[in-house]
């Protein structure tokens, strides 16, 4: 929908700011730049609404030559949002996010009523419509930032580093939260960043430069960390990436095996005679109680008798990653992760050896093992 081609810009003073890019951006899509400072993420991303002109090639939106657009009517569709949020000091929120419709000639009523339903829109409480940004936090001022971007609903939105100047917990909830808001409104969203992790948390595609403007790759971010196209995206992309990896395959697909496991009922001597150094008890419905130390078991009784040391954490095969799998695995006694199903009962075990087993299956079938994970839920939090 967004296509560079052959796209180079040069300043008078020499500087190549992007050099020779080709590059298809898809509709209704996140794509992520990134890469370190001053490789020209910001310089290709104001190429799309053209606060800057390109000095080679071509930017087309939609099959169009975006030169053949006039400038005005070209940002009208395309919503722009910066670090900083960029507010109007002397002009409340309401007022903030009612600007572009009310430059696009909306009657007064209109506009903020458009803007009090933006405000719920990224999770804000009405009563800060009165207020005027120096009266809200820097995440508060951020989402007011994006709901002004979206005041006349583009379908294009570009955003220059809009999470950076917050602290990390703020900047966490905001990328969830910008999650959310894609989910609903499937917009085509060009996102510029200096941090790998935040590229692959939001990512559909990244591409990622390095210095002198030039496209080092152009992936998903499952095929970026299974596979960098050099020693550079190798190093930009970081040492941990197979664990990271592990986000994007469904803990459905993890081999788990049986046992070690043992209703409370049981006597003790089957669990001895399993030839494991724990056993995972469960209760009726095998909902897990805990991990009993074969080497503590009592003479006789039953497992209700042994002392049982706590989980640590299961996970679900509905929902969660194989990396939440991994860190239930590495959290628990047993160094044995618990696979649950929807009403928490027992589906099987695997150790963190097992659980690897299954990015190299990835790599067998050539391709990534699925859609994200629970990009909301445990394992999205995780990457
Ligand atoms: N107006 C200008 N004149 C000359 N050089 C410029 C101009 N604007 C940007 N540059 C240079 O072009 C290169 C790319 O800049 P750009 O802002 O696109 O990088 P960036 O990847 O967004 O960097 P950062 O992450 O630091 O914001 C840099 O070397 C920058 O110094």
């Amino acid at each position: 929908m967004i296509r560079f081609d052959a796209v180079s810009k040069n300043y008078p003073n020499g500087t190549t700011a992007v050099d020779d890019l080709s590059l298809e951006l898809a509709e209704g899509g996140i794509t992520v730049l990134v890469g370190p400072s001053g490789c020209g993420k910001t310089t290709t991303l104001r190429m799309i609404n053209r606060m800057v002109e390109p000095t080679a090639g071509t930017v087309s939106l939609r099959g169009q030559d975006i030169r053949e657009i006039h400038a005005p009517e070209l940002r009208r569709g395309i919503g722009y949002v910066i670090q900083h949020a960029g507010l109007f000091p002397h002009r409340t929120i309401l007022d903030n996010i009612a600007t572009v419709p009310l430059l696009l000639g909306w009657s007064r009523k209109k506009a903020r009523a458009r803007a009090a339903e933006l405000l719920e829109l990224v999770g804000l409480p009405a009563e800060m419509a009165k207020r005027y940004p120096n009266q809200l936090s820097g995440g508060q001022q951020q989402r007011v930032g994006v709901a002004r971007a979206l005041g006349a609903d583009p379908p294009v939105l570009l955003m220059d580093e809009p999470f950076s100047a917050v602290d990390p917990i703020v900047r966490a909830e905001l990328q969830a939260e910008f999650i959310r808001l894609q989910k609903e409104l499937h917009k085509t969203i060009v996102f510029v960043t200096h941090d790998i992790d935040e590229a692959i948390k939001l990512g559909d595609n990244i591409a990622v430069f390095r210095t002198g403007g030039k496209l080092a790759q152009f992936d998903t971010p499952e095929r970026l960390l299974a596979d960098p196209a050099d020693e550079f995206v190798a190093g930009f992309v970081g040492q941990d990436r197979g664990i990271r990896r592990l986000s994007f395959v469904k803990a459905a697909d993890v081999p788990l095996r049986d046992g070690p496991v043992l209703p409370a009922t049981s006597p003790v001597a089957p669990a001895r005679a399993a030839d494991e150094p724990w056993v995972l008890v469960v209760d009726d419905g095998r909902r897990p109680l805990g991990w009993a130390a074969v080497a503590e078991l009592p003479e006789s009784g039953t497992l209700a008798d042994a002392p049982l040391a706590p989980l640590g954490h299961t996970f679900s095969l509905v929902g969660d990653s194989a990396r939440a799998a991994l860190d239930s695995a590495l959290l628990s006694p047993s160094r044995l992760a618990v696979g649950v199903d929807v009403e928490g009962a027992v589906i099987g075990v695997a150790d963190a050896y097992e659980l690897s087993a299954v990015t190299a299956a990835a790599d067998v079938a050539g391709a990534p093992a699925g859609d994200e994970v629970g990009a909301e839920g445990p394992a999205g939090g995780e990457r």
